[in-house]
């Protein structure tokens, strides 16, 4: 097991990192009262839920279950998670816990935020996606139908407990789509991680136990360096968005069905580093090495089909980097290194975007 550290003064916490980390101990540790809430889903609970309540003998443990699916990511959810706690009298004590990927820890995340204006939360990441990235650093919300993740709140967890063997259960698409945000750590922040990646991404696929602990380590000491840096996203962490300005917009074209936010990431990702080769940052073989490797993750390259440019202005108007109303983008000014920026060429975008949704 290995345990990393978000540094952040006095509300610090732990990362445990391995096969079968959820124990009684360790979740005893980082509650505070008797009462717990869990919060998990449909499609989680037949899995994970007895599991995790056999570790939570001598508390009060309540459950709430929510629909699958990032189109339920709404303040329905939240006020279905607020009901149930008013219903079944949680006071400020009670810890929420999340149980599942990321849309359940975004919810419950939030939920937590807002609960008697503020109740304590743990991180139960079940997917790659949510042990990578959306269980560490405090984003929390849900989406509005004019925008992913408009309505939330930073509010950090107690701590996290990342048990590796809950991906054993995991499909293969969704797997596919936490490899999007690890090569996403490769690309802002760490060019060896990056070619680490090239070299071992079929053992990613194919879910090689050691391979996938490796990548979720690496991806969580990133994540964690960032956020201790910048935990508001008054500047740098907005590195974290590489990809998201036009996967968000391909997510609210889709009405958040169909795509996952890994695979709309990847495009993202994509179009981001062919931006950078545009503005003069990369050479133009980038797009090729960023698209293989992606497209060896089983990673979607190139948006909707019937997405237009106007289809991406859109939702990149409504885009929270954006100051002034302009627009800012995260680029690569060299692979393993990124900027956040709005000085770029109007007519770059312009080109980048209809390259990409003509087919
Ligand atoms: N807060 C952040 O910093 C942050 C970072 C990245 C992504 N996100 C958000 O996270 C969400 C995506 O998270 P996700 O990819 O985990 O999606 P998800 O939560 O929808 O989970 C994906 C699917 O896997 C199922 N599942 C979960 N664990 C499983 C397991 N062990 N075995 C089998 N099935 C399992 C879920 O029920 C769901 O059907 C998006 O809403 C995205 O915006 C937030
Ligand atoms: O933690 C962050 O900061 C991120 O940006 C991580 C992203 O992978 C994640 O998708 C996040 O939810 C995006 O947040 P948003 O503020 O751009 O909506
Ligand atoms: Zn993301």
């Amino acid at each position: 097991m290995k345990t990393l550290t978000v540094g952040l003064g006095d509300r610090s916490y732990p990362i445990y990192i391995g096969d079968g980390v959820m124990t009684a101990d360790r979740l005893a540790a980082h509650i505070g009262g008797k009462q717990v809430m869990i919060v998990t889903n449909e499609t989680v609970a037949p899995l994970y839920l007895e599991k995790l309540i056999a570790q939570l003998d001598g508390f009060e443990v309540d459950v709430t279950q929510l629909h699958d699916g990032e189109q339920f990511k709404t303040l329905t959810a939240i006020d279905q998670v607020i009901d149930h706690l008013l219903t079944q009298r949680h006071n400020r004590s009670t810890t929420l816990i999340a149980l599942g990927g990321g849309v359940v820890g975004d919810i419950t995340g939030f939920a937590a935020s807002c609960y008697q204006r503020g109740v304590d939360f743990i991180q139960v990441p079940t997917t790659l996606l949510s042990q990578v990235d959306s269980s560490v650093g405090g984003k929390t919300g849900v989406n509005h139908r004019h925008g992913k993740n408009m309505i939330g709140a930073f509010y950090q967890p107690q701590a996290v407990l990342i048990d590796t063997s809950t991906l054993q259960s995991l499909p293969a698409r969704e797997l596919s789509a936490g490899l999007a945000e690890v090569v996403k750590y490769g690309l802002i922040d760490d060019p060896e991680f990056l070619d680490w990646l090239e070299a071992n991404a079929d053992a990613l696929v194919s879910a090689e136990p050691s391979a996938l602990v490796h990548a979720i380590e690496a991806s969580c000491a990133c994540k964690a360096r960032v956020v201790e840096d910048d935990e508001l996203e008054q500047g740098r962490r907005a590195i974290l968005n590489l990809g998201h300005t036009f996967g968000h917009a391909i997510e609210g074209y889709m009405q958040y069905k169909q795509w996952l936010h890994g695979e709309a990431v990847a495009v993202g990702m994509v179009m981001a580093v062919a931006m950078s080769v545009r503005c003069g940052y990369l050479q133009p073989d980038a797009v090729e090495r960023v698209s293989n490797l992606l497209s060896r993750m089983n990673l979607p390259v190139r948006p909707p089909v019937a997405m237009t440019p106007d289809d991406f202005m859109q939702y990149m108007a409504v885009d929270k980097k954006n100051v002034g109303g302009s627009l800012r983008l995260v680029l690569l000014q060299a692979m393993g290194d990124a900027i956040v920026t709005d000085q770029f060429d109007g007519d770059a975008l312009v080109r980048t975007l209809i390259e990409y949704t003509t087919h």
